[in-house]
């Protein structure tokens, strides 16, 4: 069965951040996933996953000025100084978090930068990621995202995330394969899923359009999540959806898998 993982930056948000981790915890989540924790202390959040039993499997490098509309450093060429820091930094929470997995944003793309110089600073940034997340046990991760979303974002289809990880090795970095995005970019989700499996290193889960919980939308999630389950997949999917209403309200989808988590 699939295992499910909370994202608490996108669910339970009618409590603060660090209360989030018990009402996933009493929802029957064995894991969570986030953006962001550096507004935290990682000693506080620590404290949060032991005190209720969780795994952290996943969040992002520090992504630049998010609140400014940056989205990631890892291809833009004059930001590679700032990218070797949100690096380091992140490594520091995942070791604090014992979390494996780490989301390496690409960024926007800038006017006027040729796609080739573009691709070289990603692909150099990732090789020092690779290295660096080698040491500490972590594998670092790259996710397309759809445009509708994130317009002018670097990495938009599951084909270019899977040429820069073949070209950079499996074994070193990871595809974070959202099956929202990938809905809305591309469609054909089980299709895709069984091609780019053997590089699938985690999973994330809204329904489209809305972005909100499984089976508020179009996708026949039971079908889908039965046969990546079917393929071997054993890795986590985060909830990054947005709850249509109260969180726990919205958690009927969950029930079939709760005790898999
Ligand atoms: O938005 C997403 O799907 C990504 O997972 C993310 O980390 C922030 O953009
Ligand atoms: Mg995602």
């Amino acid at each position: 069965m699939p295992r499910f993982a909370a994202n608490l930056s996108m669910m339970f948000t009618e409590a603060p951040f660090l209360d989030r981790f018990a009402l996933a915890a009493r929802a029957g989540f064995k894991a969570v996933e986030f953006l962001f924790p550096y507004e935290h202390p990682a000693a506080e959040i620590a404290k949060r996953l032991a005190d209720n039993g969780l795994r952290q499997v996943l969040f992002n490098l520090p992504p630049g000025d998010w609140a400014r509309g940056e989205r990631g450093l890892a291809a833009l060429p004059d930001r590679r100084g700032e990218f070797r820091e949100a690096l380091a930094r992140a490594l520091d929470y995942a070791a604090a978090l014992s979390c494996p997995r780490l989301h390496v944003m690409a960024g926007l793309r800038p006017e006027g930068v040729p796609h080739d110089t573009l691709l070289a600073t990603f692909a150099a940034n990732l090789d020092r990621a690779a290295e660096e997340c080698a040491k500490a046990g972590v594998k670092p991760v790259i996710e397309p995202i759809n445009h509708r979303d994130i317009p002018g974002y670097f990495l938009n289809t599951t084909d270019q995330a899977a040429a820069i990880i073949r070209a950079l090795g499996p074994e070193r970095i990871g595809m974070q394969f959202d099956l929202y995005h990938c809905q809305v970019t591309e469609g054909d989700l089980v299709r895709r899923v069984e091609r780019h499996l053997p590089l699938i290193a985690h999973m994330q889960v809204a329904d489209t359009p809305g972005r909100n919980e499984p089976g508020t939308g179009e996708v026949n999630w039971p079908f889908v999540f039965r046969r990546i389950d079917e393929l071997g997949y054993r890795g986590w999917i985060g909830c990054e959806y947005r709850p249509a209403g109260e969180t726990t309200a919205g958690l009927g989808w969950f029930a079939p898998y709760r005790n898999e988590t």
